[in-house]
């Protein structure tokens, strides 16, 4: 028998970062969005851990480990850890989600392992539970397992969802190379310091969220970590200045970078940006709705 679970890309509607912990983590102040971007997980069973790897086009897989590094591997493990069993399995990764892009895909991968493993496994494991393990894994897997639109606080692992009534279409372009979350947190703590306040959830995003007013979403977006990912990947502000020639609503930096999502009015919208960046040359265009599901079974 084999499961297959499906799990979204997620974008920061708004990120705000603190002053960095002692344990080095900073404090959030997050709104995620879970977006139509997807990797599937298919886990069956095997005698020992094996992960195999798959991808539409233009998603690069060369970054992506296949042995016990692969964060599937370590969802795998806690979850047997967790119930006291000794179980290793097989997992299909099709990624649908660019790689090191900062829409979360290693994260949404261990979500769709826990919800995948403990069908397979028969273990039914709490709710609670499965967002204790996720914690552990990082600071997004909570929020991949409940997707849609949440505040994340704590180190973003803490998640509550948030009312959302609108159907909002975005424009996602990648970029062949990708950018390590850790850099970008060290260049923000060069650029911000320590002097920073702790970050909040600005009322009026919510506000936009709870109307679904698209030119009040665009007015509310903000990245704390995209001035310092820009510090380091300065080419990026083209796509910037071509997504704002494009038409889009708004441009912002998706999480640590360097995807870039563009904000559209519709879905005709969303099309129209995606076209006009492709006829810019960009060859990593999406057009993905949101909120999605989170984590979810498609086929077993
Ligand atoms: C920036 C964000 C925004 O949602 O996403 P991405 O853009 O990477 O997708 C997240 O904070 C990334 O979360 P995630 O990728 O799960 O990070 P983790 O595995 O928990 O941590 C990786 C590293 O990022 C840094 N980190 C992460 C979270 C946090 N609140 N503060 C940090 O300083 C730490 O250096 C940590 O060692
Ligand atoms: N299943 C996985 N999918 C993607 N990356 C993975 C996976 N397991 C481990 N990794 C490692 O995690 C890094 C960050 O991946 P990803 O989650 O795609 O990006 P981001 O943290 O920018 O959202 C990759 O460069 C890769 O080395």
């Amino acid at each position: 028998m084999t499961i297959t679970v499906r799990a979204a890309a997620k974008f920061n509607l708004h990120l705000g970062v603190g002053p960095v912990r002692e344990d080095g983590f900073h404090p959030l102040a997050t709104v995620y969005q879970a977006i139509g971007l997807y990797d599937d997980v298919t886990a069956g069973e095997a005698d020992g851990w094996q992960v195999t790897l798959s991808a539409e086009d233009h998603i690069a897989l060369a970054e992506v480990p296949t042995g016990d590094d692969n964060i599937v591997v370590r969802a795998g493990k806690a979850l047997a850890a967790h119930h006291g069993i000794d179980r290793a399995a097989s997992i299909e990764i099709h990624k649908g989600i660019p790689v090191a892009g900062g829409l979360a895909g290693g994260s949404a991968d261990a979500a769709a392992t826990l919800v995948a493993l403990d069908r397979l496994w028969s273990l039914e494991t709490s709710d609670e539970d499965l967002l204790a393990i996720a914690g552990r894994l990082g600071s997004d897997v909570p929020f991949a397992l409940v997707g849609a639109t949440a505040v994340g606080g704590g180190r973003g692992e803490i998640v509550e969802p948030v009312a959302d009534n609108g159907a909002w279409w975005w424009v996602a372009v990648g970029n062949e190379q990708g950018l390590s979350t850790p850099a970008v947190y060290r260049a923000f703590d060069e650029l911000v310091g320590a002097g920073v306040a702790e970050p909040q959830v600005p009322e009026r995003l919510l506000m936009a969220l709870e109307k679904g007013d698209a030119g009040l979403l665009a007015e509310a977006l903000a990245n704390d970590l995209q001035a310092p990912a820009l510090a380091l990947r300065p080419d990026l502000a083209q796509t910037f200045a071509d997504g704002e020639e494009a038409g889009a609503l708004a441009v912002q930096l998706s999480g640590s970078g360097p995807t870039v999502l563009m904000l559209c009015r519709d879905a005709a919208h969303a099309r129209e940006v995606a076209g006009a960046m492709q006829a810019k040359a960009y060859d990593r265009v999406w057009a993905a709705p949101g909120p999605v599901a989170g984590a979810h079974v498609v086929t077993y």
